[in-house]
């Protein structure tokens, strides 16, 4: 489980550590670990370190400090650095080791700098880290922007400056980093969007942190320790016991919705997946999916579950619809005694009467923004902006797990830090899609998986399902586009990996 940590969080850690240290040695760690860092994507790129060109983006604070130490040792093995200072005051003891080592400085004037971020090899990010704020300031954000357009590789130190570190919101401009190198522990904002895709890859750089870390605010858990919590069968496995996932989607409007939820039980595991819906939908779920045990619900008597089987979780919503037929479906299925996963339509349902959240069992609900939106009453662009706050509030208000889908996804309940699930590609970002993961996380939901646990490997697993399809299964080659439905067919290639 990789871990992060607030600010703050970082602070006092630092402090604990520092004490027992000569004053120093903590950056001196950083900046080591980020030369290191830098050399090798330098050497990467073009051979070698000597003669290449860097450009530091120097800000007031410590990460300036960083930025110009790590320039310093760039320049002892022969690459031509030049720092952009841009702060009200600059880092004394960095920038004395930066021109003691043959570096150049110039002041910030903005022909010269963005020529020099435009021309470098490689530009190093130190105008903010932990210590940042609000939008970016000038000279600040013009040089943030500049990092967009240069060919160079662009490092971030410690986090990409314009992101705030706590959070991941993004006010203003912000550096878009190709590597970001932090320090000590990860910061919160390197796992949420849309800090995260700022910061591109992450490198972690050990300062000695560990002993002094508390309780993390944000987890992303790894490949392991996914497959730690799969349910896997046994010799004493039978189809019940491996638990049977029911699924109500789908609508003789949209009956896309209920093969893909169906898709994504089947292939993720279910023991059996039982499937009620109106006719049409049963009839493309059956013909898709012979394995799946089908029920046509009489939606014109009062809905009764009772015909279509014992369960050990529910899916309801995907395709639905949300007129009161769906109301009174939905309704009965949040008043069974086992746990619920309510998705798509399902949302739109409760978002209208939120009472219907007020259960025994557990609830697991997996909105996207829009769909959260509603749930809280708060506009969409919100939510997408300040994604951490949103998912966290949804899990207090709403007393259920929630997992807020998007380029990362975040599953939030009270008590347990957020876990972010970051496997995912931007192909995902396809109709359909949502639908398999509502079948993929049901089925782990009845396979005896907690809300919490369920969502977490659903998302992961679907993440690698749609790297394995836009592959094609062949190592190596590029990718393509890819449909939903492939995302459940290759989720049996996804789980093997695990
Ligand atoms: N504290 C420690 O022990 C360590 C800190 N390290 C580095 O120190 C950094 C934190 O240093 P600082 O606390 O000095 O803070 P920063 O260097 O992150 O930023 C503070 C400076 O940025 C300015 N600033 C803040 N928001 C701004 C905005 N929106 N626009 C323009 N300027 C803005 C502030 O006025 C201040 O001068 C870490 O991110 C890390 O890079 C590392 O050297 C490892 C050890
Ligand atoms: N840019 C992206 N990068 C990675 N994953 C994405 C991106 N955009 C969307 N996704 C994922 O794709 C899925 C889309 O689900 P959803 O919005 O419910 O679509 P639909 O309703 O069409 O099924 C979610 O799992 C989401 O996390
Ligand atoms: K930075």
């Amino acid at each position: 489980m990789r871990t992060a940590y607030s600010p703050d969080q970082i602070r006092t850690a630092e402090s604990a550590l520092m004490a027992g240290l000569p004053a120093g040695t903590l950056m001196q760690r950083a900046a080591a670990g980020l030369a290191v860092v830098c050399a090798r994507l330098l050497t990467g790129a073009h051979g070698r370190v000597y003669g290449s060109r860097v450009t530091v983006l120097t800000g007031s604070g410590d990460n300036g400090g960083d930025a110009l130490y790590a320039g310093a040792r760039l320049a002892r093995r022969g690459a031509r650095v030049v720092a952009v200072l841009a702060g009200s005051r600059t880092h004394e003891a960095g920038l004395a080791a930066l021109r003691a080592a043959g570096g150049r400085t110039v002041a910030f004037t903005e022909e010269e700098s963005l020529g020099l971020v435009g021309d470098a090899d490689l530009v190093l990010d130190g105008l903010v880290g932990i210590g940042g704020g609000g939008a970016l300031r000038e000279p600040y954000a013009t040089l943030a922007k500049a990092t967009a357009d240069t060919p160079a590789l662009v490092v971030a130190v410690d986090v990409p400056s314009g992101v705030d570190s706590g959070t991941g919101c993004v006010e203003g401009p912000a550096v878009k980093a190709h590597v970001t190198v932090t320090f000590g522990a990860y910061k919160t904002a390197l796992f949420v969007d849309p800090g995260a895709t700022r910061a591109g890859m992450v490198e972690l750089v050990d300062i000695g942190l560990r002993p002094h870390l508390p309780e993390p605010e944000v987890v992303a858990p790894a490949d392991g320790d996914v497959a730690a919590l799969l349910p896997r069968p046994s010799a004493e496995s039978d189809k019940y016991r491996r638990g049977v996932v029911g699924i109500v989607a789908g609508s003789d409007t949209y009956t896309g919705a209920a093969v893909l939820s169906a898709g994504g039980a089947v292939r993720a595991g279910a023991g059996m997946v039982r499937f009620a819906s109106s006719a049409e939908p049963v009839r493309l779920v059956r013909a898709r999916w012979p394995e799946v045990v089908t029920t046509i619900l009489d939606t014109t008597s009062e809905v009764s579950l009772d015909a279509i089987g014992r369960v050990q979780a529910w899916v309801v919503g995907p395709g639905m619809g949300t007129g009161p037929e769906a109301h009174a479906l939905a309704r009965a299925v949040l008043a069974a005694d086992v746990p619920v996963l309510v998705d798509a339509d399902g949302l739109s349902v409760v978002a209208a009467d939120r009472a219907l959240l007020r259960r025994k069992a557990p609830t697991l609900i997996t909105p996207h923004a829009g769909e959260l939106s509603r749930l809280l009453g708060v506009p969409r662009e919100r939510i997408e902006a300040r994604r951490l706050e949103h998912v966290r509030r949804a899990a207090d208000e709403l007393g259920v797990t929630v997992l807020l889908k998007g380029s990362t996804t975040l599953i939030a309940e009270t008590g347990r830090p957020v876990r972010a699930i970051t496997t995912g590609t931007p192909w995902l970002a396809t109709g359909g899609t949502g639908d398999v993961l509502s079948g993929i996380a049901g089925a782990f939901l009845a396979g005896g998986l907690s809300g919490y646990d369920a969502a977490s490997c659903a998302a992961h697993v679907h993440g690698l399902a749609a790297r394995v399809a836009a592959r094609g299964g062949v190592p190596g080659s590029g990718e393509a586009p890819i449909a939903a439905l492939d995302v459940a067919d290759a989720l049996p290639e996804a789980l093997r990996t695990l």
